[in-house]
């Protein structure tokens, strides 16, 4: 039998591949050859090499919306990338070129739309990131987390579908979660989630308040690439992780409250477990505000509270957490009435459609 092939793309942090994880884990390898175009040393990376599929890595440079000397180099970097990009869309032909955003997928994109192959690609965030304004253009299809989004792309081809979650995350156990970190049922767990890449303030604060916390709550404590504190390893209580891989679906299932970044993904998936959420979105300074508008629209809908990083201290931290523990019911309450929309079967049958 003839298999059709699709090449998935995304990367620079997980939020821009764990969508693509959970399509490539639903995908029929019998029927699919799935294949991957990534940067040299992004997070995209080290997760695919996980799911064993061919890896293609192409050159890849940074989108900025400022004027910067970096910008001529990197536009270099892209257009070798576009070239990468070309020679391995040409050896291998898929049917499809599905995108999840960041920057390297850029190159991608343009290759795949010279060689005239079908190009889908999904917004998570509520206004579009840089790498999907420009390849929306190029799209067959353009497909969004948020109802919001779709103002923002060609009416013709886009479509509000949800987040695609990997199927995984939702079927954790909370036995298994609380025997992986060794916790008790007596205390409440709060699991802190500063985006993939970790948040340097908020690991800053839950330290500051660790006496406080764990009088009141068992911790785990998501801290990004090389942020753990090994001086607080032997505290009870209070677990420290670079990043989870399979075990954050045990975690989840056992956690009662969250506090996390604004990412788009992570967002849902608390939101598809009915996970009361404190949203700590990234700043301004640090970005161009996506998180600040998610957190909004779940604000808005009673799933979470915000609170901004600039006002983030020890005594607001328990104040917000102690105001979310109290209303956690009436927030899965209005988490009940999100619809489920199951945007990762819709997308595999229209990938399927396309063949
Ligand atoms: C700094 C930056 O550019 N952040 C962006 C990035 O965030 P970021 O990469 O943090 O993305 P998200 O929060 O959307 O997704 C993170 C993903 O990683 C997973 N995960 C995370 C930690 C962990 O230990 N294990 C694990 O599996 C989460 O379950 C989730 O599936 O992409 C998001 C989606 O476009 C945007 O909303 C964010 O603004």
């Amino acid at each position: 039998m003839n298999k059709n092939r699709i090449v998935f793309t995304g990367g620079g942090s997980a939020g821009h591949v764990t969508p693509n994880l959970a399509m490539i884990r639903e995908l029929n390898q019998e029927e699919w050859d799935i294949v991957y175009i990534g940067s040299k040393k992004g997070i995209e990376k080290e997760l695919i090499e996980k799911v064993n599929i061919p890896y293609y890595s192409i050159s890849s440079g940074k989108l900025r919306r400022y004027i910067d000397f970096e910008n001529i180099i990197d536009l270099f970097r892209v257009l070798k990338g576009c070239m990468d990009a070309r020679k391995v869309l040409r050896k291998i032909k898929p049917n499809i070129v599905f995108s999840k955003g960041g920057f390297v997928s850029v190159p991608v994109i343009i290759a795949a739309k010279m060689l005239k192959i079908p190009i889908f690609i999904h917004e998570s965030d509520l206004t579009p990131g840089l790498a999907n304004k420009i390849s929306q253009r190029f799209a067959t299809r353009i497909f969004t987390s948020f109802e919001e989004t779709i103002k923002y792309f060609p009416k013709n081809k886009t479509t509000y579908i949800g987040s695609p979650i990997r199927r995984e995350i939702l079927q954790g156990s909370a036995a298994k979660g609380r025997k992986y970190l060794n916790f008790h049922s007596k205390l409440p767990i709060l699991t802190i989630m500063g985006g993939s890449l970790g948040a340097k303030k908020i690991n800053e604060t839950i330290r500051s308040a660790i006496e406080q916390l764990t009088t009141k709550y068992q911790i785990v404590h998501i801290c990004g690439k090389n942020n753990t504190d090994h001086s607080m390893a032997d505290i009870e209580g209070y677990k420290q992780f670079e990043y989870v891989h399979e075990e954050l679906a045990d975690i989840l299932a056992a956690t009662d409250i969250v506090i996390t970044r604004g990412g788009s993904n992570s967002i849902f998936e608390f939101l598809a477990l009915k996970i009361p959420m404190i949203i700590i979105p990234l700043t301004l300074q640090q970005s161009r505000g996506d998180q600040i508008l998610n957190a909004k629209v779940f604000e808005k809908k009673g799933y979470s509270i915000m609170l901004e990083e600039e006002e983030l201290t020890t005594k607001t931290l328990i104040t917000y957490l102690d105001n979310v523990y109290e209303k956690r019911h009436e927030m899965q309450m209005a988490m009940n009435l999100y619809p489920n929309k199951n945007a990762l079967s819709y997308l595999v049958n229209e990938i399927r459609n396309i063949r």
